[in-house]
Protein backbone atom coordinates (compact mmCIF):
# COMPACT_ATOMS: atom_id res chain seq x y z
CA UNK A 1 0.00 0.00 0.00
CA UNK A 2 1.07 3.15 -0.85
CA UNK A 3 2.16 5.91 1.66
CA UNK A 4 -1.16 7.91 0.94
CA UNK A 5 -3.04 5.21 0.73
CA UNK A 6 -2.16 4.16 3.98
CA UNK A 7 -2.52 7.38 5.51
CA UNK A 8 -6.15 7.56 4.03
CA UNK A 9 -6.47 3.96 5.22
CA UNK A 10 -6.13 5.48 9.11
CA UNK A 11 -9.49 7.51 8.21
CA UNK A 12 -11.43 3.99 6.85
CA UNK A 13 -12.49 4.06 3.30
CA UNK A 14 -10.42 3.48 0.30
CA UNK A 15 -13.11 2.02 -1.98
CA UNK A 16 -11.24 1.04 -5.20
CA UNK A 17 -7.37 1.94 -4.21
CA UNK A 18 -4.97 -1.05 -5.78
CA UNK A 19 -4.18 -3.13 -2.43
CA UNK A 20 -0.55 -2.82 -3.41
CA UNK A 21 2.17 -4.48 -2.32
CA UNK A 22 0.14 -7.28 -0.44
CA UNK A 23 -1.81 -8.03 -4.03
CA UNK A 24 0.68 -10.99 -5.20
CA UNK A 25 0.81 -12.88 -1.87
CA UNK A 26 -3.35 -12.15 -1.23
CA UNK A 27 -3.67 -13.79 -4.94
CA UNK A 28 -2.00 -16.53 -3.57
CA UNK A 29 -3.28 -16.97 -0.45
CA UNK A 30 -7.36 -16.38 -0.76
CA UNK A 31 -7.77 -19.37 -3.02
CA UNK A 32 -6.19 -21.55 -0.50
CA UNK A 33 -8.35 -20.52 2.00
CA UNK A 34 -11.84 -23.38 3.00
CA UNK A 35 -13.89 -19.87 3.03
CA UNK A 36 -13.36 -18.63 -0.21
CA UNK A 37 -16.15 -19.52 -2.42
CA UNK A 38 -14.30 -18.53 -6.05
CA UNK A 39 -12.20 -21.95 -6.39
CA UNK A 40 -11.20 -22.80 -9.54
CA UNK A 41 -12.16 -19.04 -10.81
CA UNK A 42 -9.04 -16.97 -11.97
CA UNK A 43 -9.24 -13.90 -9.87
CA UNK A 44 -8.88 -11.19 -12.23
CA UNK A 45 -9.06 -7.94 -10.14
CA UNK A 46 -8.53 -7.24 -6.01
CA UNK A 47 -9.26 -4.07 -4.88
CA UNK A 48 -9.43 -2.13 -1.82
CA UNK A 49 -12.94 -1.83 -0.20
CA UNK A 50 -12.09 -0.32 3.10
CA UNK A 51 -8.97 -0.70 5.45
CA UNK A 52 -8.62 -0.06 9.47
CA UNK A 53 -5.71 0.39 11.12
CA UNK A 54 -7.22 -1.73 14.70
CA UNK A 55 -3.21 -1.72 15.68
CA UNK A 56 -1.24 1.04 14.25
CA UNK A 57 1.79 -0.25 11.83
CA UNK A 58 3.97 1.03 14.87
CA UNK A 59 2.26 -1.67 17.04
CA UNK A 60 4.15 -5.42 17.44
CA UNK A 61 1.94 -6.77 16.62
CA UNK A 62 -0.40 -4.21 14.38
CA UNK A 63 -3.52 -5.54 12.96
CA UNK A 64 -5.55 -4.36 9.88
CA UNK A 65 -8.94 -5.19 9.33
CA UNK A 66 -9.55 -5.07 5.40
CA UNK A 67 -12.50 -5.51 3.18
CA UNK A 68 -11.17 -6.57 -0.43
CA UNK A 69 -13.07 -6.58 -3.33
CA UNK A 70 -12.26 -10.20 -5.24
CA UNK A 71 -13.31 -9.83 -9.00
CA UNK A 72 -12.95 -13.19 -11.17
CA UNK A 73 -14.76 -14.42 -14.01
CA UNK A 74 -18.54 -13.92 -13.20
CA UNK A 75 -18.48 -13.22 -10.23
CA UNK A 76 -17.79 -9.98 -7.64
CA UNK A 77 -17.03 -10.77 -4.01
CA UNK A 78 -16.39 -8.80 -0.98
CA UNK A 79 -14.35 -10.49 2.01
CA UNK A 80 -13.14 -9.88 5.25
CA UNK A 81 -9.66 -10.16 6.22
CA UNK A 82 -7.69 -9.45 9.86
CA UNK A 83 -3.82 -9.65 9.27
CA UNK A 84 -1.40 -9.01 11.43
CA UNK A 85 1.61 -7.36 11.14
CA UNK A 86 5.08 -8.51 12.95
CA UNK A 87 8.79 -7.90 11.70
CA UNK A 88 9.54 -10.66 13.28
CA UNK A 89 7.06 -13.98 13.21
CA UNK A 90 7.14 -16.42 15.80
CA UNK A 91 7.19 -20.21 15.17
CA UNK A 92 4.45 -21.38 16.60
CA UNK A 93 3.00 -18.40 13.97
CA UNK A 94 4.39 -20.00 11.01
CA UNK A 95 1.65 -21.74 10.14
CA UNK A 96 -0.39 -18.36 9.59
CA UNK A 97 1.94 -16.57 7.53
CA UNK A 98 0.77 -15.42 3.79
CA UNK A 99 3.84 -13.73 2.67
CA UNK A 100 6.17 -10.75 3.43
CA UNK A 101 5.67 -7.29 2.99
CA UNK A 102 8.12 -5.73 0.03
CA UNK A 103 7.70 -1.82 0.30
CA UNK A 104 4.76 0.45 1.75
CA UNK A 105 4.15 0.88 5.77
CA UNK A 106 4.49 -2.89 6.37
CA UNK A 107 7.94 -3.27 4.26
CA UNK A 108 10.02 -6.46 5.39
CA UNK A 109 7.47 -7.28 7.96
CA UNK A 110 5.32 -10.33 7.89
CA UNK A 111 1.76 -10.17 7.15
CA UNK A 112 -0.18 -13.15 8.37
CA UNK A 113 -3.77 -14.22 9.01
CA UNK A 114 -4.83 -12.44 12.40
CA UNK A 115 -7.18 -14.44 14.27
CA UNK A 116 -4.62 -17.06 14.32
CA UNK A 117 -2.14 -14.63 16.75
CA UNK A 118 -4.06 -15.31 20.47
CA UNK A 119 -2.64 -11.73 20.91
CA UNK A 120 -5.03 -10.02 17.80
CA UNK A 121 -7.88 -12.58 18.62
CA UNK A 122 -7.82 -10.83 22.28
CA UNK A 123 -7.76 -7.50 20.99
CA UNK A 124 -10.73 -8.12 18.88
CA UNK A 125 -12.82 -9.16 21.61
CA UNK A 126 -12.17 -5.86 23.76
CA UNK A 127 -13.40 -3.93 21.08
CA UNK A 128 -16.89 -6.12 21.08
CA UNK A 129 -16.47 -5.49 24.79
CA UNK A 130 -16.13 -1.40 24.39
CA UNK A 131 -18.80 -0.42 21.83
CA UNK A 132 -18.04 2.41 19.36
CA UNK A 133 -16.70 3.11 15.87
CA UNK A 134 -13.31 3.29 14.32
CA UNK A 135 -13.68 4.39 10.86
CA UNK A 136 -16.09 2.67 8.70
CA UNK A 137 -16.26 -0.71 11.86
CA UNK A 138 -19.01 0.05 14.13
CA UNK A 139 -18.81 -2.39 17.58
CA UNK A 140 -21.99 -3.03 19.16
CA UNK A 141 -23.33 -5.09 22.39
CA UNK A 142 -25.76 -6.34 24.52
CA UNK A 143 -25.61 -4.02 27.17
CA UNK A 144 -26.62 -6.42 29.72
CA UNK A 145 -24.60 -9.52 28.66
CA UNK A 146 -21.81 -10.16 30.71
CA UNK A 147 -18.62 -10.87 29.01
CA UNK A 148 -15.96 -11.46 30.06
CA UNK A 149 -12.49 -9.71 29.97
CA UNK A 150 -9.29 -11.66 28.40
CA UNK A 151 -10.40 -15.00 27.79
CA UNK A 152 -8.31 -17.50 26.25
CA UNK A 153 -8.94 -17.46 22.45
CA UNK A 154 -8.47 -20.91 20.85
CA UNK A 155 -9.59 -20.97 16.74
CA UNK A 156 -12.65 -23.24 16.08
CA UNK A 157 -10.96 -26.43 14.00
CA UNK A 158 -12.14 -27.94 10.94
CA UNK A 159 -14.08 -26.89 7.67
CA UNK A 160 -16.09 -24.11 8.23
CA UNK A 161 -17.83 -21.62 5.75
CA UNK A 162 -16.44 -18.47 7.81
CA UNK A 163 -13.83 -18.19 10.51
CA UNK A 164 -14.98 -18.51 14.76
CA UNK A 165 -12.63 -18.45 17.30
CA UNK A 166 -13.70 -19.70 20.80
CA UNK A 167 -12.87 -17.32 23.84
CA UNK A 168 -12.23 -19.36 27.22
CA UNK A 169 -15.07 -21.87 26.41
CA UNK A 170 -17.92 -18.83 27.18
CA UNK A 171 -18.26 -17.45 23.84
CA UNK A 172 -17.98 -17.38 20.11
CA UNK A 173 -16.94 -15.12 17.68
CA UNK A 174 -18.36 -15.97 14.04
CA UNK A 175 -16.09 -13.59 11.51
CA UNK A 176 -17.95 -13.39 8.11
CA UNK A 177 -15.68 -13.81 5.55
CA UNK A 178 -17.91 -13.18 2.39
CA UNK A 179 -19.47 -10.22 3.40
CA UNK A 180 -22.39 -7.79 1.58
CA UNK A 181 -24.64 -5.01 2.22
CA UNK A 182 -27.38 -5.77 4.52
CA UNK A 183 -27.67 -7.45 7.54
CA UNK A 184 -26.77 -11.12 7.70
CA UNK A 185 -29.41 -13.39 8.84
CA UNK A 186 -27.03 -14.92 11.22
CA UNK A 187 -27.53 -11.80 13.09
CA UNK A 188 -31.07 -10.88 12.85
CA UNK A 189 -32.96 -14.07 13.16
CA UNK A 190 -31.13 -15.08 16.39
CA UNK A 191 -31.61 -11.31 17.51
CA UNK A 192 -35.20 -11.58 16.65
CA UNK A 193 -35.71 -15.30 18.32
CA UNK A 194 -33.84 -13.75 21.55
CA UNK A 195 -36.74 -10.79 21.63
CA UNK A 196 -39.84 -13.44 21.42
CA UNK A 197 -37.97 -15.41 24.26
CA UNK A 198 -36.60 -18.50 22.10
CA UNK A 199 -34.12 -19.86 23.67
CA UNK A 200 -33.34 -22.91 20.82
CA UNK A 201 -30.83 -20.19 19.27
CA UNK A 202 -27.48 -18.75 21.32
CA UNK A 203 -28.40 -14.95 21.54
CA UNK A 204 -25.76 -12.97 19.89
CA UNK A 205 -24.40 -10.19 23.35
CA UNK A 206 -22.00 -8.42 20.67
CA UNK A 207 -21.48 -7.84 17.05
CA UNK A 208 -19.55 -5.33 14.34
CA UNK A 209 -20.42 -4.21 11.25
CA UNK A 210 -18.81 -1.57 8.75
CA UNK A 211 -20.97 1.33 7.30
CA UNK A 212 -19.43 2.24 3.76
CA UNK A 213 -21.16 5.46 2.19
CA UNK A 214 -23.88 4.71 -0.03
CA UNK A 215 -24.11 1.00 1.30
CA UNK A 216 -26.21 -0.50 3.49
CA UNK A 217 -24.17 -1.72 6.86
CA UNK A 218 -21.97 -4.86 6.27
CA UNK A 219 -22.11 -7.54 9.13
CA UNK A 220 -19.00 -8.26 10.15
CA UNK A 221 -19.28 -10.46 13.21
CA UNK A 222 -21.17 -12.13 15.83
CA UNK A 223 -20.56 -12.91 19.61
CA UNK A 224 -22.68 -15.37 21.35
CA UNK A 225 -22.62 -17.92 24.25
CA UNK A 226 -20.79 -20.91 23.56
CA UNK A 227 -22.65 -24.05 24.57
CA UNK A 228 -20.03 -26.20 26.55
CA UNK A 229 -20.17 -29.33 26.10
CA UNK A 230 -22.84 -29.88 23.51
CA UNK A 231 -22.47 -32.39 20.79
CA UNK A 232 -22.57 -31.57 17.38
CA UNK A 233 -25.71 -33.22 15.92
CA UNK A 234 -23.93 -34.68 12.62
CA UNK A 235 -21.26 -35.99 14.85
CA UNK A 236 -23.44 -37.56 17.50
CA UNK A 237 -25.46 -39.04 14.82
CA UNK A 238 -22.35 -41.06 13.21
CA UNK A 239 -21.02 -42.37 16.69
CA UNK A 240 -24.64 -43.48 17.22
CA UNK A 241 -24.26 -45.26 13.61
CA UNK A 242 -21.21 -46.29 14.61
CA UNK A 243 -22.22 -48.37 18.16
CA UNK A 244 -25.20 -49.79 15.84
CA UNK A 245 -27.32 -47.34 17.87
CA UNK A 246 -30.86 -45.98 17.87
CA UNK A 247 -31.45 -42.45 17.52
CA UNK A 248 -34.83 -41.85 16.51
CA UNK A 249 -35.47 -40.29 20.55
CA UNK A 250 -32.75 -37.73 19.40
CA UNK A 251 -34.38 -37.09 15.92
CA UNK A 252 -37.71 -36.83 17.98
CA UNK A 253 -36.44 -34.17 20.07
CA UNK A 254 -35.00 -32.51 17.47
CA UNK A 255 -37.83 -32.60 15.40
CA UNK A 256 -39.64 -30.69 17.95
CA UNK A 257 -37.09 -27.91 18.68
CA UNK A 258 -37.14 -27.38 15.03
CA UNK A 259 -41.01 -26.67 14.80
CA UNK A 260 -40.54 -24.78 18.17
CA UNK A 261 -37.91 -22.61 15.94
CA UNK A 262 -40.12 -22.37 12.76
CA UNK A 263 -42.94 -21.25 15.47
CA UNK A 264 -40.97 -18.40 17.00
CA UNK A 265 -39.48 -17.03 13.60
CA UNK A 266 -43.36 -17.18 12.48
CA UNK A 267 -43.96 -14.73 15.55
CA UNK A 268 -40.93 -12.27 15.47
CA UNK A 269 -40.90 -11.68 11.55
CA UNK A 270 -43.24 -11.35 8.86
CA UNK A 271 -45.40 -15.23 7.77
CA UNK A 272 -47.18 -14.89 4.94
CA UNK A 273 -48.87 -17.14 2.30
CA UNK A 274 -47.79 -17.62 -1.02
CA UNK A 275 -50.23 -17.45 -4.01
CA UNK A 276 -50.67 -19.93 -6.85
CA UNK A 277 -48.45 -17.72 -8.94
CA UNK A 278 -45.70 -17.11 -6.27
CA UNK A 279 -45.59 -20.95 -5.88
CA UNK A 280 -45.28 -21.75 -9.32
CA UNK A 281 -42.35 -18.94 -9.37
CA UNK A 282 -40.71 -20.98 -6.43
CA UNK A 283 -40.93 -24.61 -8.84
CA UNK A 284 -39.71 -22.23 -11.60
CA UNK A 285 -36.21 -21.39 -9.37
CA UNK A 286 -35.99 -24.93 -8.56
CA UNK A 287 -36.19 -26.08 -12.18
CA UNK A 288 -33.58 -23.24 -13.44
CA UNK A 289 -31.14 -24.55 -10.48
CA UNK A 290 -31.18 -27.86 -11.55
CA UNK A 291 -30.70 -26.58 -14.92
CA UNK A 292 -27.53 -24.84 -13.63
CA UNK A 293 -26.67 -27.76 -11.78
CA UNK A 294 -27.16 -30.01 -14.48
CA UNK A 295 -24.56 -27.80 -16.90
CA UNK A 296 -22.27 -27.92 -13.91
CA UNK A 297 -21.87 -31.70 -12.97
CA UNK A 298 -22.99 -33.54 -16.14
CA UNK A 299 -23.63 -36.80 -13.37
CA UNK A 300 -27.20 -34.85 -12.58
CA UNK A 301 -27.73 -35.29 -16.80
CA UNK A 302 -29.32 -38.11 -17.31
CA UNK A 303 -32.12 -37.59 -13.98
CA UNK A 304 -32.72 -34.09 -15.03
CA UNK A 305 -35.85 -35.09 -16.92
CA UNK A 306 -37.01 -37.24 -14.00
CA UNK A 307 -36.40 -34.44 -11.04
CA UNK A 308 -37.89 -31.79 -13.07
CA UNK A 309 -41.22 -33.84 -12.44
CA UNK A 310 -40.73 -33.09 -8.46
CA UNK A 311 -41.17 -29.14 -9.31
CA UNK A 312 -43.83 -29.59 -12.18
CA UNK A 313 -45.88 -31.27 -9.50
CA UNK A 314 -45.17 -28.27 -7.00
CA UNK A 315 -46.34 -25.77 -9.27
CA UNK A 316 -49.30 -27.83 -10.83
CA UNK A 317 -50.67 -28.59 -6.91
CA UNK A 318 -51.18 -25.28 -5.47
CA UNK A 319 -54.71 -24.68 -5.42
CA UNK A 320 -54.41 -22.81 -2.36
CA UNK A 321 -51.18 -21.77 -1.64
CA UNK A 322 -48.20 -22.42 0.69
CA UNK A 323 -46.90 -20.74 3.97
CA UNK A 324 -43.91 -18.71 3.97
CA UNK A 325 -41.94 -16.94 6.61
CA UNK A 326 -38.30 -16.96 7.59
CA UNK A 327 -36.51 -19.98 8.29
CA UNK A 328 -33.02 -21.15 9.07
CA UNK A 329 -32.40 -21.98 5.32
CA UNK A 330 -29.63 -24.16 5.34
CA UNK A 331 -30.13 -26.92 8.16
CA UNK A 332 -28.45 -30.12 8.65
CA UNK A 333 -27.43 -32.01 11.23
CA UNK A 334 -24.08 -30.11 11.57
CA UNK A 335 -26.35 -27.07 12.08
CA UNK A 336 -27.76 -29.13 15.65
CA UNK A 337 -26.06 -28.97 19.18
CA UNK A 338 -27.13 -31.29 21.88
CA UNK A 339 -26.92 -30.76 25.00
CA UNK A 340 -25.58 -32.88 27.69
CA UNK A 341 -29.30 -32.48 29.29
CA UNK A 342 -30.70 -33.59 26.09
CA UNK A 343 -32.00 -30.52 24.78
CA UNK A 344 -31.52 -29.35 20.99
CA UNK A 345 -30.20 -25.57 19.53
CA UNK A 346 -29.94 -24.63 16.55
CA UNK A 347 -27.06 -22.52 14.90
CA UNK A 348 -25.67 -20.64 11.83
CA UNK A 349 -28.74 -18.94 10.43
CA UNK A 350 -26.46 -17.55 7.89
CA UNK A 351 -28.96 -19.39 5.07
CA UNK A 352 -27.27 -21.13 1.75
CA UNK A 353 -23.54 -19.57 2.03
CA UNK A 354 -23.82 -19.21 -2.01
CA UNK A 355 -26.97 -17.64 -2.22
CA UNK A 356 -27.59 -14.08 -2.82
CA UNK A 357 -28.59 -12.27 0.89
CA UNK A 358 -31.72 -10.70 -0.71
CA UNK A 359 -32.87 -14.66 -1.70
CA UNK A 360 -31.75 -15.80 1.68
CA UNK A 361 -33.97 -13.14 3.33
CA UNK A 362 -37.10 -14.02 1.79
CA UNK A 363 -40.19 -15.79 3.79
CA UNK A 364 -40.00 -19.80 2.43
CA UNK A 365 -41.92 -22.62 3.22
CA UNK A 366 -40.94 -24.15 6.52
CA UNK A 367 -40.76 -27.48 4.66
CA UNK A 368 -37.14 -26.43 3.59
CA UNK A 369 -35.74 -26.50 6.47
CA UNK A 370 -37.48 -30.00 7.60
CA UNK A 371 -36.06 -31.16 3.89
CA UNK A 372 -32.84 -30.32 4.85
CA UNK A 373 -32.53 -32.21 7.55
CA UNK A 374 -34.19 -35.41 6.36
CA UNK A 375 -31.74 -35.46 4.22
CA UNK A 376 -28.66 -35.20 7.10
CA UNK A 377 -29.89 -38.18 7.46
CA UNK A 378 -29.56 -40.29 4.74
CA UNK A 379 -26.13 -38.77 4.58
CA UNK A 380 -25.53 -40.14 7.82
CA UNK A 381 -26.62 -43.44 6.58
CA UNK A 382 -24.63 -43.25 3.55
CA UNK A 383 -21.47 -43.25 5.07
CA UNK A 384 -21.66 -45.50 7.08
CA UNK A 385 -20.79 -48.88 6.08
CA UNK A 386 -22.69 -51.07 5.13
CA UNK A 387 -25.03 -48.23 4.15
CA UNK A 388 -28.13 -48.16 7.08
CA UNK A 389 -31.20 -47.56 5.42
CA UNK A 390 -33.54 -48.31 7.93
CA UNK A 391 -31.23 -46.46 10.26
CA UNK A 392 -31.72 -43.13 8.26
CA UNK A 393 -35.85 -44.13 7.52
CA UNK A 394 -36.77 -44.06 11.12
CA UNK A 395 -34.63 -40.70 12.04
CA UNK A 396 -36.80 -39.15 9.28
CA UNK A 397 -40.27 -40.92 10.83
CA UNK A 398 -39.53 -39.45 13.98
CA UNK A 399 -38.11 -36.16 13.30
CA UNK A 400 -41.64 -36.03 11.61
CA UNK A 401 -43.60 -36.83 14.40
CA UNK A 402 -41.68 -34.60 16.60
CA UNK A 403 -42.51 -31.84 14.31
CA UNK A 404 -46.05 -32.47 14.27
CA UNK A 405 -46.41 -33.30 18.06
CA UNK A 406 -45.00 -29.60 18.36
CA UNK A 407 -47.20 -28.26 15.24
CA UNK A 408 -50.22 -30.22 14.68
CA UNK A 409 -49.29 -30.81 11.90
CA UNK A 410 -46.95 -33.61 9.79
CA UNK A 411 -44.88 -32.57 7.24
CA UNK A 412 -45.40 -35.55 4.80
CA UNK A 413 -48.81 -34.77 4.96
CA UNK A 414 -47.71 -32.42 1.95
CA UNK A 415 -45.73 -34.82 0.12
CA UNK A 416 -45.49 -33.01 -3.08
CA UNK A 417 -43.94 -29.80 -1.47
CA UNK A 418 -41.71 -32.24 1.02
CA UNK A 419 -40.58 -34.11 -2.35
CA UNK A 420 -39.75 -31.01 -4.08
CA UNK A 421 -37.61 -29.65 -1.19
CA UNK A 422 -35.74 -32.49 -0.75
CA UNK A 423 -35.11 -32.98 -4.16
CA UNK A 424 -34.22 -29.41 -4.26
CA UNK A 425 -31.71 -29.74 -1.06
CA UNK A 426 -30.23 -32.78 -2.83
CA UNK A 427 -29.50 -30.82 -6.10
CA UNK A 428 -27.70 -27.75 -4.64
CA UNK A 429 -25.45 -30.15 -2.37
CA UNK A 430 -24.65 -31.99 -5.63
CA UNK A 431 -23.66 -28.79 -6.73
CA UNK A 432 -21.95 -28.21 -3.20
CA UNK A 433 -20.34 -31.38 -3.06
CA UNK A 434 -18.35 -31.30 -6.51
CA UNK A 435 -17.23 -27.79 -5.48
CA UNK A 436 -16.20 -28.90 -2.46
CA UNK A 437 -15.77 -32.32 -1.38
CA UNK A 438 -16.30 -34.54 -4.84
CA UNK A 439 -15.26 -37.66 -3.07
CA UNK A 440 -18.62 -37.17 -0.78
CA UNK A 441 -20.65 -36.55 -4.30
CA UNK A 442 -21.74 -40.33 -4.47
CA UNK A 443 -24.26 -39.38 -1.36
CA UNK A 444 -26.36 -36.63 -3.04
CA UNK A 445 -26.58 -38.78 -6.26
CA UNK A 446 -28.42 -41.74 -4.65
CA UNK A 447 -31.08 -39.58 -3.44
CA UNK A 448 -30.78 -37.57 -7.21
CA UNK A 449 -31.62 -41.32 -8.46
CA UNK A 450 -33.89 -42.15 -6.11
CA UNK A 451 -35.87 -38.89 -6.50
CA UNK A 452 -35.94 -39.26 -10.23
CA UNK A 453 -38.06 -41.81 -10.49
CA UNK A 454 -41.80 -41.72 -10.92
CA UNK A 455 -43.37 -41.26 -7.44
CA UNK A 456 -46.26 -44.03 -6.19
CA UNK A 457 -49.04 -42.84 -5.13
CA UNK A 458 -48.73 -41.04 -1.61
CA UNK A 459 -48.87 -43.16 1.31
CA UNK A 460 -51.74 -40.75 3.27
CA UNK A 461 -50.85 -40.47 6.89
CA UNK A 462 -53.48 -40.28 9.88
CA UNK A 463 -54.51 -36.23 9.94
CA UNK A 464 -51.83 -35.53 12.74
CA UNK A 465 -53.77 -34.03 16.02
CA UNK A 466 -55.09 -31.00 15.10
CA UNK A 467 -54.08 -31.01 11.25
CA UNK A 468 -55.28 -29.00 8.95
CA UNK A 469 -56.61 -30.01 5.40
CA UNK A 470 -54.44 -27.52 3.54
CA UNK A 471 -51.27 -25.52 4.30
CA UNK A 472 -52.22 -23.10 6.66
CA UNK A 473 -49.75 -20.18 8.41
CA UNK A 474 -47.66 -21.43 10.43
CA UNK A 475 -49.44 -22.33 13.87
CA UNK A 476 -48.14 -20.66 17.65
CA UNK A 477 -47.55 -23.10 19.93
CA UNK A 478 -47.47 -22.12 23.38
CA UNK A 479 -43.59 -21.64 24.45
CA UNK A 480 -41.83 -24.23 25.76
CA UNK A 481 -38.41 -24.10 27.73
CA UNK A 482 -35.47 -25.68 26.31
CA UNK A 483 -35.36 -28.66 28.48
N1 LIG B 1 -22.89 -21.29 20.20
C1 LIG B 1 -22.12 -22.34 19.94
N2 LIG B 1 -21.76 -23.19 20.93
C2 LIG B 1 -20.96 -24.26 20.70
N3 LIG B 1 -20.45 -24.55 19.50
C3 LIG B 1 -20.76 -23.73 18.47
C4 LIG B 1 -21.61 -22.60 18.64
N4 LIG B 1 -21.75 -21.99 17.44
C5 LIG B 1 -21.01 -22.71 16.57
N5 LIG B 1 -20.41 -23.76 17.19
C6 LIG B 1 -19.50 -24.75 16.58
O1 LIG B 1 -18.85 -24.11 15.51
C7 LIG B 1 -19.08 -24.81 14.28
C8 LIG B 1 -19.15 -23.79 13.15
O2 LIG B 1 -20.22 -22.88 13.38
P1 LIG B 1 -21.12 -22.37 12.20
O3 LIG B 1 -22.02 -21.34 12.73
O4 LIG B 1 -21.75 -23.56 11.50
O5 LIG B 1 -20.02 -21.70 11.25
P2 LIG B 1 -19.84 -21.63 9.66
O6 LIG B 1 -20.86 -20.64 9.16
O7 LIG B 1 -18.45 -21.14 9.53
O8 LIG B 1 -20.06 -23.02 9.09
C9 LIG B 1 -20.36 -25.58 14.51
O9 LIG B 1 -20.44 -26.73 13.71
C10 LIG B 1 -20.28 -25.92 15.99
O10 LIG B 1 -19.52 -27.09 16.16
O1 LIG C 1 -22.04 -25.92 7.36
P1 LIG C 1 -22.22 -25.01 6.20
O2 LIG C 1 -23.12 -23.86 6.44
O3 LIG C 1 -20.91 -24.56 5.63
O4 LIG C 1 -22.98 -25.91 5.09
C1 LIG C 1 -22.35 -26.39 3.92
O5 LIG C 1 -21.49 -27.48 4.23
C2 LIG C 1 -22.13 -28.68 4.73
C3 LIG C 1 -21.04 -29.73 4.93
O6 LIG C 1 -20.16 -29.31 5.93
C4 LIG C 1 -23.16 -29.19 3.73
O7 LIG C 1 -23.88 -30.29 4.33
C5 LIG C 1 -23.92 -31.53 3.66
O8 LIG C 1 -23.02 -32.42 4.32
C6 LIG C 1 -23.36 -32.71 5.70
C7 LIG C 1 -22.35 -33.74 6.20
O9 LIG C 1 -21.07 -33.18 6.23
C8 LIG C 1 -24.78 -33.30 5.80
O10 LIG C 1 -25.13 -33.49 7.17
C9 LIG C 1 -25.76 -32.34 5.16
O11 LIG C 1 -27.07 -32.93 5.18
C10 LIG C 1 -25.34 -32.06 3.72
O12 LIG C 1 -26.22 -31.08 3.13
C11 LIG C 1 -24.17 -28.09 3.47
O13 LIG C 1 -25.11 -28.56 2.49
C12 LIG C 1 -23.44 -26.84 2.95
O14 LIG C 1 -24.35 -25.78 2.75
Amino acid sequence: MSEAASARSRQGSLAGVPLGPLEPMLRAWLPRQRWFAGKGRPITRLRLVSAVELLPPGASPGLLHLLIGVDAEGSSDCYQLLLGVRPNLPPGLAPALIGYAEQGPYAGQAVYEGLGDPRLAALLLERLRSPGALGPLRFERDPHAVIPAAPAPRPLSGEQTNSSMIYGDSHILKVFRRVGPGINPDLELPRALAAVGCTRVPAPVAWYEAELPGSEPLTLGVLQPYLRGSDDGWQLALRRLAAGADFTAEAHALGRATAEVHSALADALPAVALDPEQTARLAAGMTARLAATAREVPALLPYEAGLRGAFDALAASRGTGVAAQRIHGDLHLGQTLRAPDGSWALIDFEGEPARPLADRRRPEPAVRDIAGILRSFDYAARSHRPFAPAWADDCRAAFCEGYARTTGRDPREDPVLLRAYETDKAVYEARYESRHRPDWLHVPMAAIRRLSEPQRPAHRLPPAPGGAAHPQPHPKPPRRPLA
